[in-house]
């Protein structure tokens, strides 16, 4: 039996789907049902798989109409929790409003044979032996499997028997069609043919759609003997794109940018998947439970389930319930939460330590504040940020009844932040994106999604970055770690972003993730080149492990963010407003150098910069404590104010990092599209290089420049002054 884990896909194969009723929408949908009909068509030629619960189960990714769009907010895709409850069809999810829907579980037929194995008399002893005080030995999990899965194994057998049969039949199929235009396939329509309008598609051209795609897809795999003569590459590869197009029902925008990211058999594979939805997985929150417990408690519930791999030790992934997931006694008592697969890799990435102070800025509906919380033990402090009021609603929601207690929420623009606060240990910025990555849960993201959002977006979550660097403390004793993710697979909302990063903090470098699978982020993408450690980074497929598709980047914060870097706010207001390091500035306004002038002619002995620096500094640390901002930094930067062989090293290792990266054959080409609205784009990220505004980061951690000068200034003439009076 195929268990889950790495790299091997999330198996959800035994999930009966159960589609909600979904609204009337775009000609996409329109497709799609056609697309669906044409599956019908030929499953009265295939063996019909039954589902566990005796329902009629489909042997292939479906062709069928994604769930209805969820997220109102079209910058804003990964609603987690919310948008896993709309986006789970099959398996009974259904929140509070389900409890009074016997509909939405009764019509669930309940397995009556070999499903469900466990009978009442064996499950206490099976308990006993299942689950051992030990969680985390891999026997657990082997018997977890044994008891939950067993009655499962023979139809999973033989699904997959059918599954390959299947697939031999289609491939036959599809060569015989190739064939019949002989050894080349004929992908080209004859002119006679073409005009023909691609918006009205019949079953049949839908099946001819298929076939061209894969023909396409083989000639581009071996050109030299398969092309037609007079075709070049260029345009195999936009009557695929044209194909994709009238197949999935995407934008030719969106096709074409998703289709430069792979091969072409794996673009293929990767649209393929978008047409199904990923397994359903809940995150067992460890303040409330153990996950064997919670497994065994809905296992009694008659939920199907399998811990979801070994690469998490608290993620169940569910293959069949007759309960509404999110309104069992378990979930109202916050022993787990719904949660994509996916969504666990950023925190698990982050790391959270115990006792850390963390920031997440873009935390609604809070499914990663939750499992920051949890890592934490409910101990440090974990600032929960959304700029979404209404969003931030479902995250106290969620924080209550997770139960978490280090957790504080606020309501602001992440851009504001380190001014909000700073000083953290680790930040995590989930930031808001086009949602390429979760297209099998909403849709609308293949036709809704312009150019002009793949350019503000880039911007908005450049700038988010920023911020969230500027936020962490670089001294950090446990921490100094930021993570940035998307939902988005797209490299202009993640390779460029981490490298418009690194170009604007030379101060950061990038670490591994620590996580154990994923793919290498792009070093290289259309002509663009990124700094080498972007490999570190990691990409999630669909297609390759049947989870959402995500990025995550770890970075490591090694020195103070200089003095002369532009910050978040400034930049995100093109350079116009001061930067975020706006304590700095205003220690320069309150030196009371006025009245120290008008002393000058008293018996004024002359300034000592360094008493003053003591004091300056000490006046900035009690106004930073006093308002919370940045109690840590602060402190430690007064203790040693010379600072620091500690620093030294991360600094010179940073200057190091900036010269690799700066060099010319590795400069990166950022933002290097051509379009108008990029210009507008390029042009104010380059208003943002030029600003050369006060740094950001700065409180605490170097002492301001400007006033020590203008006081140096002043103290020369007094002492000038006082030199002629003693004469
Ligand atoms: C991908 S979702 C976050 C999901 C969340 N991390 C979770 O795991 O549940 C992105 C969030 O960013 C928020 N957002 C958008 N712009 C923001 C900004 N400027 N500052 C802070 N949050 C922002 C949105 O309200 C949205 O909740």
């Amino acid at each position: 039996m195929r268990k889950q884990g790495i790299p091997e896909p999330l198996d959800e194969s035994l999930v009966t789907r159960k589609r909600k009723d979904a609204p009337a929408a775009a000609p996409v949908e329109e497709k799609k049902r056609r697309r669906t009909e044409k599956k019908s068509v030929k499953s009265v030629e295939k063996p019909v798989k039954k589902a566990a619960g005796g329902k009629k189960e489909r042997s292939k990714p479906v062709k069928k109409a994604a769930p209805p769009p969820s997220a109102s907010d079209d910058d804003i895709e990964d609603d987690e929790e919310m948008d896993e409850v709309d986006g789970m069809d099959g398996v009974n999810v259904t929140g509070l409003d389900a409890l009074g829907s016997a509909s939405e579980s009764g019509d669930l037929d309940a397995d009556e044979d070999d499903d469900f194995m466990d009978s009442e008399d064996e499950r206490p002893n099976r308990k006993a032996a299942m689950w051992s005080d030990d969680e985390d030995e891999d026997d657990i999990e082997e018997k977890l499997t044994a008891a939950n899965i067993e009655g499962l194994t023979r139809k999973l057998d033989m699904q997959r028997a059918i599954e390959e049969a299947e697939a031999q039949a289609e491939l036959e199929e599809a060569q015989m069609q190739t064939n019949i235009a002989g050894d080349k396939p004929k992908v080209f329509e004859d002119e006679e043919d073409e005009g023909r309008p691609i918006t009205n598609l019949g079953n049949q051209d839908l099946q001819l759609l298929r076939t061209r795609l894969n023909d396409t897809i083989r000639v581009l795999e071996d050109f030299k003997n398969l092309a037609e003569e007079g075709r070049s590459r260029v345009d195999y590869r936009n009557q695929m794109m044209k194909d994709i197009c009238a197949y999935y029902g995407y934008s030719e925008f969106l096709a074409d940018k998703l289709l430069n990211l792979f091969p072409p058999r794996e673009a293929f594979a990767f649209f393929e998947a978008n047409e199904t939805p990923r397994p359903i997985v809940i995150r067992t929150n460890t303040l409330r439970t153990h996950r064997r417990e919670l497994a065994q408690s809905l296992i009694n519930r008659g939920v199907q389930l399998e811990p979801i791999g070994k690469w998490s030790k608290v993620g169940l992934q569910i293959f069949e319930s007759q309960v509404p997931l999110g309104a069992t006694p378990e979930y109202l008592a916050g022993h787990y939460i719904l949660q994509a697969a996916s969504s666990f890799l950023p925190v698990m990435a982050l790391a959270p330590q115990e006792n850390e102070r963390v920031l997440d800025m873009a935390a609604a509906p809070g499914g990663k504040t939750t499992h920051i919380a949890a890592l934490m033990k409910n101990t440090g402090c974990v600032f929960a940020n959304d700029a979404n009021k209404d969003r931030a609603k479902g995250l106290i929601g969620n924080i209550h009844r997770l139960g978490c207690k280090n957790t504080i929420v606020c309501n602001y623009s992440a851009l504001e932040f380190p001014k909000v606060m700073g000083g953290f240990d680790r930040v995590l910025l989930d930031a808001p994106c086009s949602g390429t990555g979760v297209i099998a849960k909403d849709a609308s993201i293949k036709t809704n999604k312009t150019e002009a959002d793949l350019i503000k977006l880039p911007h908005l979550q450049k700038q988010l970055i920023l911020a969230a660097i500027d936020s962490v403390d670089h001294a950090s004793k446990t921490g100094g770690y930021i993570v940035y993710s998307t939902c988005s697979v797209t490299v202009e909302e993640n390779e460029q972003v981490v490298q418009y990063a690194l170009n604007k903090r030379p101060n950061v470098k990038l670490v591994e993730t620590g996580l154990t699978f994923g793919k290498e982020g792009f070093t290289r993408y259309m002509g663009k080149i990124f700094h080498p450690s972007v490999k570190m980074t990691r990409r999630y497929y669909p297609h390759a492990y049947n989870v959402d598709g995500f990025f995550v980047a770890k970075f490591k914060k090694i020195a103070p963010t200089p003095p002369n870097a532009v910050g978040a706010q400034a930049a995100a207001t093109g350079g116009k407003t001061a930067p975020a390091a706006q304590p700095e500035e205003e220690v320069v306004d309150k030196t009371p150098i006025v009245d120290d002038e008008e002393k000058e002619d008293s018996d004024f002995g002359g300034w000592d910069d360094e008493e003053d620096a003591k004091y300056i500094e000490r006046a900035q640390r009690k106004e930073l404590r006093r308002k919370g901002k940045n109690p840590k930094a602060v402190l430690r930067k007064a203790k040693s104010s010379a600072v620091p062989k500690e620093q030294e090293t991360p600094e010179k290792e940073s200057k190091a990092e900036s010269k690799e990266k700066n060099t010319p054959e590795k400069a990166p080409k950022v933002n290097g599209t051509a379009a108008p609205e990029a210009k507008k784009a390029k042009k104010a990220d380059a208003k943002l290089d030029a600003k050369t505004a006060p740094k950001t980061n700065g409180v605490s951690e170097k002492p301001s420049q400007k006033v020590s000068k203008k006081e140096r200034r002043k103290s020369g003439d007094a002492k000038e002054k006082t030199k002629a009076k003693v004469k």
